[in-house]
């Protein structure tokens, strides 16, 4: 199998320069092969002036047929060589293309793995991919253009107006002066075209993100019986849609015609003039093949130009995506595996002085001091919305904090993502499964046995009875498993992943209180030798765990549980009535 061409890694990739610099090579293969191409082109109006020239002469019998002959094969010559180096040209300009696509696609995608869930979350899923799909090919398509026409235009204008200046240099003059009013004309369109194309842009997003959230919702919309209202809100965004993008190309497309006949008035200038010239009454002294050369080649070149003032249009189409997706073209971040800690012996969790809150928004905690030493379990509980999960996030890197965290002698914040994933093991709130077997949800990719974490969670003898055992799908983000069997399989994949901290988000809320307690004392077993900090609404275990930090207010009591009993009132309080709604449940 072919292996897949190396992606480069962008260095500046905020820097659009950065991607022309990465393709040097291509560059200069489209560079000598466009000049000889668009300096050829003129071979055309040349050589069909001198054919014309040729009839001529062969009817008044100045010439012979042979002469014709002749020169008809050298004109093919010419134009067989000027067209392969069209080929080339055009080859290297995708290869271009592509590759520039492929590396701004490879950057954008590194940048938003890397990003935290929170800063992703800023912005909306769709939004997100109309950057990086649509935006992407916006602004590769707008530097082809640019590459392409620099010859394709640049370079084959330049030749045409050098050669019409050396048959009449005041016709190419006066002929040429309706060009400039095309590109003005362009240049006019610029403020419209780059304002209708950012509104083509969010649009697109709020109907990527509108599409996503009727399919990802689509049992609760109709439970609820509002899809008849989620769907006109759909078709409200699609018209919209369909609307902008009509606005937006609107003014590129249809400004095309304009530009030629604007750029094609020269002509009739050239008839009148160059008819004197070949009479002999005007600025210069013409036969038939000048005649015919000249016009042939204004043609040519007017309606090349007029092509320059639709490159204006996309290049600033390109422009705008460019604006959209800069933010989000981040350095490279590599997965570097290289580290001078030694993992089997990390050290104590010391935590001081720790705030946290939303990238954005106020501190939702503040002053928080605590630590757990290997061996510990620290439960950590509060009130509804009172930063539990958030404390969670931000030990994990996933919510800015300010104050120190520490493992062993090293900050949390100086760590490595790698280094991070060796020290510390997560489930959050949400079991995050993939759309896999269970047993891969399990391993990711690893290859030991699973048996004795699924029994540690209490789930091996259901997964026994199913069909395909350990195999079974658990469908697109679990969907095929039961709330608790997600639970639970989320827990057995952080314990055969389980590093030396283990911060479990209300691993138990999903499974009922004895199933909760044999899991507990499997987890104690097999995190003898780990610190786990167990982030629980329910209080149940918390008598038996070593330490415990209550969260109220937005302060936190870090002691034991039954020194919390003692001095904690919102802590007794809360015991008291979950233990009390529990004699209940069983009487
Ligand atoms: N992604 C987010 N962005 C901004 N604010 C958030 C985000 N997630 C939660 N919050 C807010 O942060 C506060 C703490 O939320 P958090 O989920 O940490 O509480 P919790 O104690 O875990 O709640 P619960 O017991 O309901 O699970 C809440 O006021 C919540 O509205």
């Amino acid at each position: 199998m072919s292996q897949p061409k190396q992606i480069e890694k962008v260095t500046k990739p905020d820097h659009i320069l950065s991607y022309f610099k990465l393709e040097l090579w291509p560059l200069l293969l489209v560079t000598v092969s466009g000049i000889f191409y668009n300096v050829g082109m003129i071979a055309g109006p040349y050589f069909e002036g001198r054919l014309a020239q040729c009839l001529f002469d062969i009817m008044n019998g100045y010439q012979t047929f042979s002469a014709m002959i002749s020169l008809a094969v050298t004109y093919l010559a010419v134009i067989l060589a000027v067209q392969l180096m069209r080929c080339i040209k055009r080859f290297y300009v995708r290869r271009f293309a592509n590759d520039t696509s492929r590396n701004m696609r490879h950057m954008l995608y590194n940048s938003l793995v890397n990003m935290s869930q929170e800063e992703l979350k800023q912005e909306s899923l769709g939004a997100i991919m109309t950057k990086a799909v649509t935006d992407v090919d916006a602004c590769v398509e707008g530097m082809r253009k640019f590459t392409t026409e620099i010859f394709d235009t640049g370079v084959v204008l330049a030749s045409y107006l050098a050669m019409l200046f050396v048959y009449d240099w005041r016709l190419a003059l006066l002929s040429g002066i309706f060009t400039p009013i095309a590109y003005f004309i362009a240049g006019q369109l610029k403020i419209r075209i780059t304002q209708y194309n950012m509104e083509y842009k969010k649009s697109a997003g709020r109907l990527n993100s509108s599409t996503m959230d009727r399919i990802s919702n689509s049992i609760t919309y109709r439970v609820y019986g509002c899809e008849p209202n989620r769907d006109s809100a759909y078709e409200t965004h699609l018209a919209d849609y369909e609307k902008r993008a009509v606005s937006a190309n609107l003014w590129g497309s249809a400004m095309q015609p304009i530009y030629n006949i604007i750029s094609m008035c020269g002509a009739v200038l050239i008839i009148y003039s160059g008819s004197k010239n070949v009479l002999g009454t005007g600025w210069a002294n013409w036969n038939i093949a000048a005649f015919t050369t000249f016009l042939s080649c204004f043609t040519k070149m007017a309606l090349k130009s007029s092509k320059a003032a639709n490159l204006f249009n996309a290049v600033q189409k390109a422009q705008v995506s460019w604006v959209r997706i800069k933010p989000l073209m981040k350095e490279y971040v590599e997965q570097n595996t290289d580290s001078a800690i030694d993992f089997s012996k990390p050290g104590g969790l010391t935590v001081s002085g720790l705030s946290l809150g939303w990238p954005g928004g106020p501190k939702i905690l503040k002053g928080l001091s605590f630590s757990a030493g290997p061996g510990q379990i620290l439960g950590v509980s509060g009130p509804v919305a009172s930063g539990k999960s958030a404390l969670g996030k931000a030990l994990i890197g996933e919510v800015p904090y300010e104050g120190s965290i520490r493992v062993g002698e090293r900050e949390l914040s100086t760590l490595s993502g790698y280094e991070r994933s060796r020290l510390i093991s997560y489930m959050g709130h949400q079991p995050d499964l993939v759309s896999d077997s269970i047993e891969e949800n399990i391993r990711l990719g690893e290859h030991g046995s699973i048996a004795p974490y699924l029994q540690a969670v209490c789930f091996g003898k259901e997964v026994s009875q199913m069909p395909q055992g350990a195999a079974t799908s658990v469908g697109s983000g679990g969907i095929k498993l039961s709330g608790g069997q997600q639970a639970r399989t989320a827990l057995a994949r952080t314990l055969y992943n389980a590093q030396h901290i283990l911060i479990l988000d209300d691993p138990f809320s999903a499974v009922d209180r004895g199933t909760e307690q044999k899991i507990f004392e499997n987890l104690r077993t097999l995190a003898a030798d780990k610190i786990v900090i167990l982030i629980s609404h329910r209080l149940y275990l918390f008598p038996t765990l070593d330490k415990v930090l209550f969260l109220d207010g937005g302060r936190g009591v870090f002691s034991t549980h039954d020194d919390l009993m003692e001095k904690n009132p919102t802590y007794a309080e809360l015991y008291h009535a979950q233990m009390e709604g529990e004699m209940q449940n069983e009487e």
